[in-house]
């Protein structure tokens, strides 16, 4: 059984945050490959004793971080859930004695019949969205996992089991695994969204489904051990209530992602780069870079390894520039966000990055339109055509996005907000943007490359994308608003 190391028992018992972080700088820098269930179960329980915990004895007042405020975790605790978990595993499936020296590969039959072992052990019902259910801590205390935990238990239980090849593949919104001599095979492990069937077992579509977002075009974030230990550590929770993080809980997330950030194991991980540099936000680390820094390395990293098809690293900025009053900045964020998802058709289990543009074209670009024409504002937006240029283009990516779809996305509740944001910008504004007609060779989404044909005229029509640039010499942008206009109203006769 791989998990407990001498080191390992060294450090415990486990009675304060900086003994955490020994363990898994322990696994992650002295280990051949860290011990997913043991850092789960470890991470699950510190977060669970300081988030669900009954307010037990009064808090003693000394440093959280360095001596005990933790309820002491013991070796025996740990070493009970760590041995049921691979007790579960085992008696899931009979893995042939290593009577060979040569490498076992997972099979797909393998895979889910560990997927079966944890579905099978799930409480029968409870609420799956609720927060720290995403631990083995969860697993083998309460019998609850959410769909990422089901992933990650899977992948934890191969390892346990001896298969070195089933890895975790993430998407913005799911997870599934990635197995075999080259990783190429891979499975559904988990369930998605509310009310949907699950597909586990199978392998993640090529058709259809490969062109929603909720499968990032077949570029997934396929992680190493460490990544997945990156992943665990992603998805530890803080909050203690709809309005207060524990802190002690928030500092040993940012710690560890701060660890792993060191050891080069965030650098094909864009969300958890994002989650560092939220954290960051909201209380700096002294002598690190930026949070701004880490946003702009999140996008560099979609760019150089996922061939640009994620949202959410543009949504990580754009946020961070709006809750600093940096509305041109948030524009152009949202406008590169809304770049990426033109280039998908919208499919019903893209409900979450929906809702995100929603958010932002409903609630956050007119809040910022308020503050802004309320003639007090600072940044004066409104005289900028390079705003108007990125709202532009924020919108005709959510359109494009809707084109050649099965769903619709657009409605009137989007027209509304729209229309009143655009006709917040003065003419001789809007006509300082110049609207590049594009012909568009291919029709697929994702291999099409804007070709510019060099006759410029201001036009949105289904067949041919268009960029806007700033220019000088006006052009009549009218055609476009009434385009977009047309475009949404007829949605609502549709
Ligand atoms: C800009 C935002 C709205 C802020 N937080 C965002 N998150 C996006 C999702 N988060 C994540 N952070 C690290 N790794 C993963 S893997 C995954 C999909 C799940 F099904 F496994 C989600 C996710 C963290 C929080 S996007």
């Amino acid at each position: 059984m791989a998990g407990f190391r001498d080191i390992d028992r060294a450090l415990f018992p486990i009675k304060s945050i900086a003994a955490v972080i020994e363990i898994f700088k322990h696994h992650l820098e002295r280990t051949s490959e860290p011990d997913l269930a043991l850092l789960s179960i470890i991470v699950g329980a510190v977060e669970n004793s300081l988030t669900c915990g009954r307010p037990n004895a009064p808090q003693q007042i000394s440093d959280p971080i360095e001596s005990s405020r933790l309820p002491s975790l013991e070796y025996h605790t740990v070493e009970v859930l760590y041995n049921k978990f691979y007790a579960i595993m085992k008696g899931a499936v009979d893995v042939p004695a290593k009577n060979t020296t040569k490498t076992q590969y997972a099979t797909r039959e393998l895979v889910k019949k560990v997927s079966d072992a944890v579905w099978n052990t799930l409480s029968r019902s409870y609420y799956k969205d609720r927060a720290h259910l995403q631990s083995l801590f969860s697993y083998l205390t309460g019998n609850k996992l959410d769909c990422f935990g089901v992933a990650f238990a899977v992948v934890a239980g191969c390892q346990a089991l001896g298969f070195a090849d089933v890895h975790l593949a993430l998407s913005e919104d799911h997870a599934w695994v990635v197995f075999g001599e080259f990783s190429t095979e891979t499975a559904e492990v988990t369930w998605h969204g509310k009310g949907n069937e699950d597909k586990r077992g199978q392998e993640i579509g090529k058709g259809v489904a490969a062109r929603s977002w909720l499968y990032v075009n077949n570029k997934p974030v396929v992680c190493t051990r460490a990544m997945e230990v990156a992943a665990l550590v992603s998805a530890i929770n803080p909050s203690l209530n709809a309005t207060h993080d524990a802190y002690e809980v928030a500092y040993l997330q940012q710690e560890l992602l701060w660890l792993l950030y060191d050891l080069g194991h965030l650098t094909k991980y864009p969300m958890a780069i994002g989650n560092l540099g939220d954290l960051e936000e909201i209380s700096s680390t002294s002598g690190r870079i930026r949070c701004d820094i880490l946003f702009r390395e999140a996008i560099s990293s979609a760019r150089s390894y996922y061939d640009n098809m994620h949202v959410y690293p543009y949504t990580y900025q754009g946020g961070y520039f709006y809750r600093n009053k940096m509305y041109k900045e948030a524009f152009e964020s949202w406008a590169n966000a809304s770049d990426v998802i033109r280039k998908y058709n919208y499919s019903r289990d893209d409900e979450e990055i929906y809702k995100e543009f929603l958010e932002i074209a409903n609630e956050l670009i007119p809040h910022i339109m308020k503050v802004e024409s309320s003639g007090f504002s600072a940044s004066c937006i409104l005289k900028k055509p390079e705003c108007f240029a990125y709202l532009l283009r924020f919108y005709d990516g959510i359109c494009q996005w809707e084109e050649g779809s099965a769903t619709p996305v657009l409605h009137i509740g989007w027209a509304k907000p729209l229309v009143n944001t655009i006709s917040k910008f003065d003419s001789e504004v809007r006509a300082q943007v110049n609207i590049v007609c594009e012909s568009s060779p291919g029709d697929s989404k994702f291999d099409h490359k804007a070709q510019t044909n060099g006759n410029a005229t201001s036009c949105l029509n289904n067949n041919n994308n268009y960029c806007i640039s700033e220019k000088e010499n006006r052009s009549s942008d009218n055609e476009l608003i009434h385009a977009i206009e047309s475009k949404v109203i007829s949605e609502e006769s549709a």
